[in-house]
């Protein structure tokens, strides 16, 4: 039984997966950590082994209080990897980039593949058919982009994700989030682009909390997976421990 959990910097998701069959997904605010973990674990009927990628406020106490639920692997540039990694500073990738090129790897090991998360940040990982991870891109998230729109100006009210993005604002709403909804789809469209004229046969996966939202704009050919970091997790573990 494996309990799959990735902390990112807006909320924790947690999956539990068990001879090959999801047990359930779980999002879960950062301060409800221990109570919700705590919930999730005294229900099983034996010591799970528990895979973390964090790269969210989770401190040191909370780690070590998880080590005592399960047997515990937190994932690391230190890890057995299923790809080259030739970021120039491995030990400061996210672990949650880690294993996203780790599922990429392992979904799709003769591709050339890119994958797209749009969480707090979007980050872009890039993952080349010799399966040579080879780095990517951080922008601010839908919401990172509202909300320095409305920290960094005087008169820009704080917003949120609206279905009314037309092309050319008639407001200031509406063209706060022209441009931050379609300023997303266009970055997102414009660097799959320059990936599909550098490399061929490029599978896309795009994922995160605004996945599901964003793809309905993107004029690109992708596969929207919402839980490909949790899925890769899985994977993961399953390839460090085989
Ligand atoms: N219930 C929710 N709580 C928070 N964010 C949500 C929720 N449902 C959808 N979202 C969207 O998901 C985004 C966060 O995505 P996620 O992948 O969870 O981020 P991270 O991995 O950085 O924590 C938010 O920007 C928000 O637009
Ligand atoms: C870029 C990130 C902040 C993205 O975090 P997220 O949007 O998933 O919450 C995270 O992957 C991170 O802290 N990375 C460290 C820097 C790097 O990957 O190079
Ligand atoms: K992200």
């Amino acid at each position: 039984m494996i309990i799959a959990i990735d902390v990112g910097n807006t909320r924790i998701k947690v999956a539990v997966y068990d001879r090959n069959t999801w047990g359930g997904f779980y999002h879960i605010a950062t301060k409800d950590f221990r109570s919700q973990i705590e919930n999730i674990t005294e229900k099983l009927p034996e010591k799970p082994f528990i895979i973390i990628s964090s790269v969210g406020k989770l401190n040191e106490y909370q780690l070590k209080w998880l080590a005592t639920k399960g047997f515990l692997h937190i994932v690391s540039a230190n890890d057995k990897l299923p790809f080259e990694n030739k970021y120039a500073t491995p030990h400061t990738l996210g672990a949650d980039r880690i294993a996203l090129a780790a599922g990429l790897a392992l979904e799709f090991p003769k591709r050339n593949k890119l994958v797209i998360d749009c969480g707090t940040c979007i980050t872009y990982d890039f993952v080349n058919q010799r399966n040579e991870y080879l780095g990517g891109a951080i922008s601010p998230g839908l919401n990172l982009r509202y909300k320095s729109l409305n920290d960094y100006t005087a008169k820009l009210p704080l917003l949120s994700i609206s279905d009314e993005y037309p092309l050319t604002g008639t407001s200031t709403n509406q063209s706060i989030h022209s441009g931050v909804i379609n300023g997303a789809v266009a970055e997102i469209d414009g660097f799959i682009n320059e990936y599909k004229t550098r490399y061929d046969n490029l599978t896309v996966i795009l994922t995160g909390g605004d996945a599901i939202f964003l793809a309905e704009s993107i004029k690109n050919n992708i596969f929207v997976r919402s839980n490909f970091l949790i899925e890769s997790l899985v994977l993961y573990y399953q390839y460090i421990n085989s």
